[in-house]
């Protein structure tokens, strides 16, 4: 028999607690964990997300030499750390949810992809040499509801998830098995009609900022 490793999570309930918000799990794979998660942020605070970045997108860079490359076809941008009254609520929700500190979350990474627009499947965690600080949890959370296509898919697990509006995806990779990790391989979709927002959150696995 083999044991399953412990989760960072406590995932026994159906819901997740956090200081202002009642967030449902609604779909979950246990190993490696996979959450589906409803009503991570509300209407109003996706749109004011939106609002915010729409200004500041750029072609998104990826990699070491922040190339821009064709595994990554959208827009992106950055938050300052807790830049303002939202993005600090929203960030704090997002540390109680995912049970990870604040001081060790990354900016706030914001994704537009337009129509044909796609993220090829990839890791999130570094797998080059020695990383000392690596991430090892994501939380992709949709910021509208795609008319068609944009799915957040894992092929190793033949597992999609569609966006929805203030819905998200989390997932994690700290396992000591190596194997469990690799099957968080995830990618976005191409998007086939409208387009797609996200907002994702990485985790480090020490302190990332100061507050
Ligand atoms: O757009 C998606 O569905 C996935 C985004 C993603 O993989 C990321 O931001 O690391
Ligand atoms: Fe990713």
């Amino acid at each position: 028999m083999t044991i399953k490793e412990q989760p960072m999570m406590n995932v026994r309930r159906n819901k997740i607690i956090t200081t202002d918000k009642e967030i449902a799990i609604v779909g979950r794979i246990e190993e490696p964990l996979i959450l589906i998660l409803e009503n991570v942020l509300s209407h109003a605070e996706c749109d004011t997300l939106i609002d915010l970045a729409t200004t500041r997108m750029q072609r998104a860079k990826i990699g070491k030499a922040h190339e821009v490359s064709d595994i990554r076809t959208s827009s992106s941008m950055f938050f300052e750390e807790s830049e303002n009254e939202s993005i600090h609520r929203i960030e704090t929700r997002i540390s109680e949810l995912m049970n990870i500190p604040l001081a060790h979350a990354e900016p706030l990474q914001i994704l537009h992809y337009k129509a044909g627009e796609q993220y090829q499947p990839h890791y999130d965690y570094f797998k080059s040499g020695q990383v000392v600080n690596n991430r090892i949890s994501t939380l992709v959370m949709y910021l509208n509801d795609v008319e068609e296509g944009g799915e957040t898919y894992f092929p190793s697990l033949h597992f999609a998830v569609t966006p929805k509006k203030g819905s998200a995806v989390y997932f994690e990779y700290f396992y000591t098995d190596d194997h469990l990790n690799g099957l968080t391989l995830h990618g976005g979709n191409p998007i086939v009609a409208g387009e797609k927002w996200v907002a994702t959150q990485w985790m480090r696995r020490q302190i990332y900022r100061y507050e």
